[in-house]
């Protein structure tokens, strides 16, 4: 399938040619996660707004929940503030919870939001406050010092596991034009306001819509094995053990941990994608090869 959907013919043939794989999701939930590092500049914004248009328009149910890591990173440089991560999250004081709350719900939602729109659609603004959606916990994290052996637990401040998914605004939408952009920022039971991975987010939103995709957006084409090549697809039991034998590293260590435990709640297939190239999110679901790593149970 030709990637250039940006005229109305070029648009038609892909449609004509996508369109036993569109009959496949109609009526589906698709996640689609859609972090900082994908985002790039504003013809690739365009084109994932495009996509995701278009499964609307072709009756899947899209919904996008986003980070903005490298956004946050930013701003909270302008201000002054250092980021600080431990085992891949970001240390969240009082002051930093409220400037990731700006960040994420405000600028970079409204955003995309802005985008999606400029295509024709509704997209509805949301985070895990709107609708009572989530309700998070502090996150308890240990790390094991790998001089001493000792365990060590985490205080990472404001930030949050999500415990509690109420569908019911998503089902809401799901019947409407709306199409759901979710920021991973929710309140706790206590009243604080709690910064979540955008990873951990969007698994939790789809395990609790049992969604039938879930794809991750990244800035690598998926999982890749030791000789740097892209491996297609990947069972539960073989991405574990890729993680044991340090195949997968990094920051793909928590995001495939998410996809595991996604379809383990149900969700039935999770793909890692690259959001670096133009128009992915229709090149893995409507064509046959796909685009990227897809991980089923
Ligand atoms: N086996 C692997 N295949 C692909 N990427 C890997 C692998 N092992 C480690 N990585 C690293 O994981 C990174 C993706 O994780 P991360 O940076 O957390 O993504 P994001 O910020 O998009 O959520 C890649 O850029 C790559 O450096
Ligand atoms: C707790 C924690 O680390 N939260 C993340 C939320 C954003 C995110 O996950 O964005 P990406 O998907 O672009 O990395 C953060 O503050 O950076």
């Amino acid at each position: 399938m030709s990637t250039n959907l940006d005229t109305g013919e070029a648009r038609a043939r892909v449609l004509a040619e996508a369109l036993p794989y569109m009959q496949a999701y109609e009526n589906k939930t698709v996640v689609v996660k859609y972090g900082g590092h994908a985002m790039g500049d504003a013809t690739l914004g365009q084109a994932f707004a495009r996509d995701v248009a278009l499964l609307k328009q072709s009756g899947v149910n899209p919904i996008v929940v986003h980070g903005g890591g490298p956004q946050i990173g930013r701003m909270l440089a302008q201000m002054g503030i250092e980021s600080r991560f431990e085992g891949g999250l970001r240390v969240t004081d009082e002051e930093t919870v409220k400037i990731v709350e700006m960040v994420l719900a405000g600028s970079i939602n409204k955003e995309i939001v802005a985008l999606i729109n400029a295509e024709g659609e509704w997209a509805i603004g949301l985070c895990g406050k709107d609708g009572n959606m989530v309700f998070a916990e502090k996150a308890h994290k240990t790390v094991v010092d790998p001089d001493s052996n000792i365990e060590r637990v985490l205080d990472l401040g404001y930030v949050g596991e999500p415990v509690e998914v109420d569908r019911t605004l998503l089902d809401l939408l799901a019947r409407s034009e709306m199409i759901p952009v979710i920021a991973p920022v929710a309140p706790g039971r206590d009243g604080a306001t709690y910064n979540i991975n955008a990873d951990t987010f969007a698994g939790a939103i789809a395990g609790a819509l049992e969604a039938s995709r879930l794809l991750f957006l990244t800035d690598v084409p998926g999982v890749l094995d030791k000789s740097g090549e892209l491996i297609k697809e990947l069972s539960v039991a073989e991405a574990r053990g890729l993680i044991r034998d340090g195949t997968i590293s990094g920051g793909m260590i928590p995001k495939v941990e998410t996809c595991i435990e996604a379809i383990e709640r149900g969700v039935e297939g999770v793909v890692i994608l690259n959001g670096k190239t133009r128009h992915s999110v229709l090149l893995e679901l409507l064509t046959e090869h796909g685009a990227g790593t897809l991980i089923v149970k």
